[in-house]
Formats: structure tokens, C-alpha cells, sequence
């Protein structure tokens, strides 16, 4: 490169002062050291490096602490984490959506490892987290040495199954099953509301129909000798000549399904005998003469018209037997029960007036039973009298006049005739009829359960003034029960469940007692507990419980106490009626009373269509009292006369029949005056008579039990979700009685919110179908 020349006059001053700045190359130097000198160590770069290398520094620096961290920690917080299990529930929620580490620190974020070393405890009672805690005690574990790892490969400690209980839980499985199974039937949603009593009393009715309500010979075999025993104890060994494995659950597929396979041997006919003529005349007379016995009536003919033989049944000892009369809604098990209950008392009468001179009337009640209409239609002929206890007819209500009194046995029929009551005479009455509570009411005198002293009692108000306590008076025993020789209990299912279970047992007990053999009676008495060793119950008359649904508290109380029970079942038991056939109809999504509305118009539309001139008769089911009133209220205003009917209504609380009778009339017809709920026995023709009768009833459970419908209601539209399949059961079983058609229309969701239940509902209900 040429050098620049110096400007002329410039002396050396001008070569020392700007001397071309330029490396000086050492020839020898590295090229590491001239990278150092040129690139690092220049006084330009330098303060650049060094900010650079520090960087760098503190990067790895902190990588290598947090390793080393880490591995301290890690472990720690693991067992930390298992210990956490603790988690509340909206942490446990976290805990299954987070992935592990995250868990890990959803888990040291909220709870102190303090507790981790105590047993959880439940929520509510940790104290508020501390974080600041577990700092703190994870920072001590840190300087705790850590085992060094082997590097060779050690297999995992050998974990021993934990030891097989040595006495196996039996029934175990079957528990898990039943509750299985008690969800399946159930169609209540899970709910986080606490039960009331009733509620939960009503849970036994939801549970699965029992398999144990096998026919006698299959029960007795699974008892081992319990067959053999009641072999020898006479009659009452009788099985059933059904198909002996009928096992009838309600989804249970087993069940019979032939009726004319399952009746074979059966009386096909009514007929003298076993009928005594008088009643056979009745039979046909109710029924018509070309009436042929149900599978259940056919049963009965075959098993409950044997009278003891004398070798077996002495004066001192006589024989009883138990009977369990199991068939679907609307089969006749009410005939099933009163032609052998009607003929026994009266062949029992006619034995006793041929040998004794003793005069008919012993003052005390034969046979007890809840049912009086339908009893007192078959008596014309055999004349044995029926007695009502109900409020209308007992001193509970009001003082018993001599007029209420010849009212209120107005319809019995044959010799009786209403005594003077008041004046310490007897009625003599050969079947009567009510509840147990009404019952026992009668037995041990008015208010003889009343909870409040039987004293007059005063004292201080904070008022200042004198609260005066009204003196309760126990009333006189109105009935004796020395000569009951039947007792049926109708709608078992009912009577032995939990609400009434122990009045029904205490009646039971008190005619025992009065009859002079005395049977224990536990107060608190839980009928589906096994813990206890049972004593069957040896009643002295005899015992015929019927039901159109056997739950499973109810099936093993008859296991545990009855076991002499003969158990007689339909093969179409814990089914529909076969005439009824069911539809589904869906909400509109819009107002759900006019749905319904538009549902019962259909009907009748479809009655003109087939030429029918009357129209139908809809019962309609809802769950709440509230819904029932506002459906009412909602059809009368769109010109639908209707009768809806509450636990709450006044004609209820009045214990009137009206309401009844009201929506059962025909056009033309007046309102019964009293009495019968048909009202057939209205002879005073009123102001109702003239009027569109109401074709549409709205109710709810309330109806649902007992009361034969037929052949008036066709339809029965249930537009709440029943509370179980009993309860649907009996719902839909006030329609398609004793062989007439009927139909069961069931309100739903097709789509949308709520459409798996209807789903659901629709299955379990087919199930149904015989
Ligand atoms: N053999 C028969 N032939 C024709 N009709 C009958 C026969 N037996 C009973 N009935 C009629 O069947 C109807 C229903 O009878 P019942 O009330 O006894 O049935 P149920 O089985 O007790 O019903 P639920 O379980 O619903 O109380 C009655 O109207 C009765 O007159």
C-alpha cells in the first residue's frame, strides 16, 4: 500500500501526533491468544463479553441447581401428593383432569405437609392451608441424605396379597347384585335432598321384586326339611301346581308365560262343589253366568276350600293355615279371598247350630277383612252380615246416634238389625271390615295411642297467663275379637311396610291374645333385617294376605316368620293386565297441560270415530297435589269438567265418597246419597242428575291402590315419572281389569334434556308387558 505523503511544511510533530492506527502482527503469536487480544480481551468488546459470559454463568448455573433440587424434592412431593388423597372434591376433580405434575402441584399448593403425616380428615375440619408451612418442611427434608442409587438392577420388593377373609361375607355378592338390581327397578333420580321419614320407608318399595317369592315347594327346598316338617303338619303343605320355578322379579324373563299351561288341573269352572250352592247362585249373579275363575280364583278353588280333616284339627287344637294370594291388578283376588272366607264361616255357623243350641248371635266379629261392598254383594243368599269400621260407623268422629248407626248398616243384609249400641248391646256382625288403625281403635277404646297425659294438667304462659292441657279420655273397648277365626289382609304390600307394618302386626297380636294363645310382638321390628334368629308366627285363625306386588322386605319377612305360608301366585303376577296395552305420548316442549289436554281430546275424538256415543273416562296420575290442582284448574277453564282429587281435598277430609261417585256416574244418573262409591245404590236422584257428568279424574297415588275402576275407566294417562315400578304398576292397573281392555299412555320426552329417562322408562316398562 503507498504511503501518504506529508503536506508540505509538516515537520515531525505531524508523524508523531497521527500516527496510522494498525495491528502490530506479531509473527509468532497463536491465533488463540490473537483471539483473545482481538476479539475478548479488546477494550471495545470487552464489557459486551462480560455481560455475555455472565449470562451464560448464571444459565447453567441455575439449570444445575434445579436438577439437583429436583431430585431432592421430587420424591418428597410424591409421597406428599399419595398422602393428599384428602383432596376436597373440587380438588379431587383436579386431580383426575390434571396431568401428574400438575396434580403434584395442585396438591402442595393447598395443603400443608404437616397433615400429610395424619389421617385425612374429613372436609371441613382442615384448617385453611398454608403454604408457607410446607416450605418450610420441604426445605428441612432437603438436607436429609438420599440412598445412592445402585446401579444394578434390584426387582421390587414382593407385595403379598393381603389375606382372604377367613369367614367369607355370604350374600356379599348378592348385596352388590340387589343393589344393582334396586337401581335398575328404581325410577327415582339420585337426589341430594334429605329423605323424610315416609320417603324412606317407601325406599322398600322400590327395591327388586324378590326371587324368593318361589312358589312353596321350591321355598321348602331351598329351606332343607322345612317341606318335610309342614308334610306332616297336614294341609297347609299344599304347592302350587303352577310351573314350580316361577320366579317372578319384574324384568325376570323366566316367568310363566302361558296362561293356559299354568292352569292346568285347575277348576276351569265355579262350580257346587267346592262352591255351597247359595254362594255359587252369588258367584253368578255378580259375575254373570258364563264367568270363568281367574288363574288366582282357580288356585284358591283348588287350595283354599279344604276344611281340616277332623283327625287332624281337634276342638282344643285346631288346624290354621296361612295363605299368600300373589296376582297382577284387576285378577279378582277380592272373590279369590271372600268365597272361601264367606263358606267357611258359614259351614262353621251351620256346624255349631247342629251341634249346640246356642243361639247365632255371640256379639263378637268372625273374620276381619277390609273390604265390605263387594262382600256384602255375594251375601243375599248365605246371609252372614258386614260391618264397615270406618270413620262413619265408630264413636272416633262424633257420638254414634241410633239413627247413624241404622244408616250406616243400612245395606247389611239378613237378620241383623241395628241395636242400641249406647246402651251396652252388642252388634252381631260376622264380617267386618277397616283398617288396622280403625280397628284397634275399636279393640282398645278411642285414642288409646294418644300421646299427651291422661290428666288435666295447668301451668304458666310466658305470657303471664294459665295454659290449661284438655284431659284426654281413653274410650271403652267397642269389639272383641275372642271369635275371629279369618283375617285377610288386603294390599299386603301396604300393610307391611314400614308405615303400617307395626299396627298391622299389633292387630294381629291383640286377636291372638284375645283368642288365648298369645304371640310375641316386637315394637320396633325392622322386617327386612336378617340379623335376628326368627320365630315364625303361629297365629291362631286363620291367615290370607293378599297383593298384587311383593317387594323384597316384604318377601323376606314371609321367609323369616311365615314359614308354613302357602304362597299362591298367577303366572302373570309383577306384569300388566294383559288387556292393557300402553302407549307413549311425547311433550310438545311447550305448555305441558295443554299436551295433556289435547291427549284427552284425542281420546274422544277416537271414541266418535268408533262410534262410541259415551265418552271415556280418563283417570289421570300426577305426582304432587300442587300439579293435580293446577291441572284441574287448567281444564276446567278450557270447558273440561274434571274432579281432582288430593290427600288435602275436602271431600277427602270429610271421608265422603262423593268425589268418587261424581266422576263414576252416568249421564242421567244422580249422584249416590251415600254409601257406595259406585254409585249404585243412589236412590235419591239430585240436581247432578241432568248434568255432564265429569269424564276426567286427577289424582295421585292417592287412587292408585284398591279400587276397581272397570269397567267405567278405559284410559289412565301418567304424566309424572311414577316413583317405582310398584307404583306404575298399580297406576296402570286401575284400567284393563278383569279381562276389559284399557290403555296406559305415558307422557315423555322423545328428544332433548331428558330424553335418556324416557328411554329408560319406556325399556323397564316393556318389561312389564305381560
Ligand atoms: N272370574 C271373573 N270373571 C269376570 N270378572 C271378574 C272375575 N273375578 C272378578 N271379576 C271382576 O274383576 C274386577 C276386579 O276384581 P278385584 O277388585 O277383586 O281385583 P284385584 O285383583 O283385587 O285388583 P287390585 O289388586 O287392583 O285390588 C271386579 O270388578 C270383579 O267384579
Amino acid at each position: 500500500m503507498a504511503r501518504r505523503a506529508a503536506p508540505p511544511g509538516a515537520g515531525p510533530a505531524y508523524y508523531s501526533a497521527a500516527p496510522p492506527r494498525r495491528a502490530i502482527h506479531d509473527p509468532n503469536e497463536s491465533a488463540f491468544s490473537r483471539f483473545m487480544r482481538e476479539e475478548i480481551w479488546a477494550p471495545e468488546k470487552l464489557p459486551g463479553n462480560i455481560g455475555i459470559l455472565s449470562g451464560l454463568v448464571v444459565f447453567f448455573g441455575g439449570i444445575a441447581a434445579v436438577r439437583t433440587w429436583g431430585e431432592l424434592m421430587i420424591p418428597a412431593f410424591t409421597e406428599l401428593s399419595d398422602k393428599m388423597s384428602l383432596l376436597a372434591s373440587s380438588r379431587s376433580a383436579a386431580r383426575h383432569v390434571l396431568v401428574p405434575p400438575a396434580e403434584l402441584w395442585v396438591s402442595c399448593f393447598h395443603t400443608s405437609p404437616s397433615r400429610q403425616a395424619v389421617k385425612p380428615k374429613p372436609r371441613g375440619s382442615l384448617p385453611p392451608p398454608s403454604r408457607t408451612k410446607l416450605v418450610k418442611d420441604v426445605a428441612s427434608k432437603k438436607w436429609s441424605k438420599k440412598p445412592k442409587k445402585s446401579s444394578r438392577y434390584e426387582p421390587p420388593p414382593v407385595v403379598e396379597p393381603p389375606p382372604k377373609d377367613p369367614v367369607p361375607h355370604e350374600g356379599r355378592q348378592d348385596m352388590r347384585n340387589n343393589e344393582k338390581e334396586v337401581l335398575r327397578m328404581n325410577f327415582d333420580r339420585p337426589s341430594r335432598r334429605p329423605r323424610r321419614r315416609s320417603e324412606t320407608s317407601r325406599k322398600e318399595d322400590v327395591g327388586p321384586l324378590p326371587s324368593s317369592l318361589s312358589l312353596s315347594e321350591d321355598l321348602d327346598r331351598r329351606r332343607g326339611g322345612v317341606g318335610r316338617q309342614r308334610e306332616d303338619a297336614g294341609p297347609s303343605t299344599t304347592t302350587v301346581p303352577l310351573k314350580p320355578k316361577v320366579v317372578t322379579r319384574l324384568t325376570d324373563e323366566s316367568v310363566v308365560s302361558s296362561r293356559s299351561e299354568s292352569v292346568e288341573g285347575l277348576p276351569s269352572e265355579f262350580t257346587s262343589p267346592p262352591l255351597m250352592e247359595g254362594l255359587l247362585e252369588m258367584v253368578v249373579d255378580v259375575l254373570g253366568p258364563h264367568a270363568r275363575p281367574t288363574p288366582i280364583q282357580a288356585l284358591s278353588l283348588k287350595h283354599l276350600f279344604k276344611r281340616p280333616s277332623p283327625s287332624s284339627s281337634t276342638e282344643n287344637s285346631p288346624q290354621y293355615h296361612q295363605y299368600l294370594l300373589a296376582s297382577e291388578t284387576g285378577s279378582g283376588k277380592s272373590i279369590a279371598y271372600l268365597l272361601p272366607l264367606l263358606q267357611n264361616l258359614k259351614l262353621s255357623e251351620l256346624e255349631r247350630a247342629k251341634s249346640t243350641s246356642e243361639p247365632r248371635d255371640s256379639g263378637n266379629r268372625r273374620a276381619s277383612n277390609p273390604l265390605s261392598s263387594f262382600a256384602k254383594d255375594l251375601l243375599h243368599v248365605v246371609k252372614l252380615r258386614v260391618m264397615c269400621a270406618s270413620r262413619a260407623n265408630t264413636q272416633s268422629r262424633q257420638r254414634v246416634t241410633a239413627s247413624k248407626m241404622a244408616e250406616a248398616f243400612e245395606n247389611v243384609e239378613g237378620e241383623f238389625t241395628v241395636g242400641a249400641n249406647q246402651r251396652g248391646k252388642t252388634h252381631p256382625v260376622d264380617v267386618l271390615v277397616g283398617t288396622p288403625s280403625k280397628i284397634l281403635e275399636a279393640v282398645r277404646g278411642r285414642k288409646w295411642d294418644h300421646e299427651e297425659p291422661k290428666f288435666e294438667d295447668t301451668w304458666d304462659t310466658e305470657e303471664g297467663g294459665r295454659q290449661r292441657r284438655r284431659k284426654v279420655t281413653v274410650g271403652e273397648p267397642q269389639i272383641s275379637l275372642a271369635d275371629v277365626e279369618w283375617v285377610v289382609v288386603d294390599e299386603a304390600d301396604v300393610l307391611f311396610d314400614p308405615d303400617f307394618q307395626e299396627e298391622t302386626r299389633m292387630l294381629l297380636a291383640d286377636i291372638s291374645a284375645a283368642r288365648g294363645h298369645p304371640v310375641p310382638f316386637e315394637q320396633e321390628l325392622d322386617l327386612a333385617t336378617q340379623e335376628k334368629e326368627p320365630s315364625p308366627l303361629d297365629y291362631p285363625f286363620n291367615l290370607i294376605l293378599s297383593t298384587a306386588t311383593v317387594p323384597a322386605s316384604l318377601a323376606s319377612y314371609l321367609d323369616r316368620y311365615h314359614p308354613a305360608l302357602t304362597r299362591l301366585a298367577s303366572p302373570n303376577l309383577h306384569h300388566l293386565p294383559r288387556t292393557l296395552t300402553t302407549e307413549y305420548a311425547a311433550w310438545s316442549g311447550g305448555n305441558r297441560d295443554a299436551d295433556i289436554e289435547q291427549r284427552i281430546r284425542r281420546v274422544w275424538y277416537e271414541d266418535a270415530q268408533n262410534g262410541v256415543s259415551e265418552k271415556s273416562k280418563i283417570l289421570v296420575f300426577c305426582n304432587k297435589s300442587a300439579r293435580v290442582e293446577n291441572l284441574g284448574e287448567h281444564l276446567r277453564e278450557k270447558g273440561i269438567p274434571n274432579v281432582a282429587l288430593t290427600s288435602s281435598s275436602e271431600e277427602r277430609l270429610r271421608g265422603s265418597n262423593h268425589h268418587l261417585d261424581g266422576f263414576l256416574r252416568e249421564k242421567g244418573e244422580g249422584v249416590a246419597a251415600k254409601g257406595d262409591a259406585k254409585g249404585k245404590s243412589a236412590v235419591k236422584k239430585d240436581a247432578t242428575e241432568d248434568k255432564e257428568p265429569p269424564h276426567v279424574m286427577i289424582t295421585t297415588s292417592l287412587l292408585s291402590r284398591g279400587l276397581d275402576f272397570s269397567p267405567s275407566v278405559k284410559h289412565v294417562f301418567i304424566v309424572d315419572e311414577p316413583r317405582n315400578l310398584i307404583d306404575f304398576l298399580h297406576r296402570a292397573g286401575r284400567s284393563g281389569r278383569a279381562g276389559e281392555s284399557g290403555k296406559v299412555v305415558i307422557f315423555g320426552k322423545p328428544k332433548g334434556r331428558g330424553s335418556n329417562r324416557t328411554r329408560e322408562i319406556r325399556q323397564k316398562v316393556g318389561a312389564l308387558v305381560a
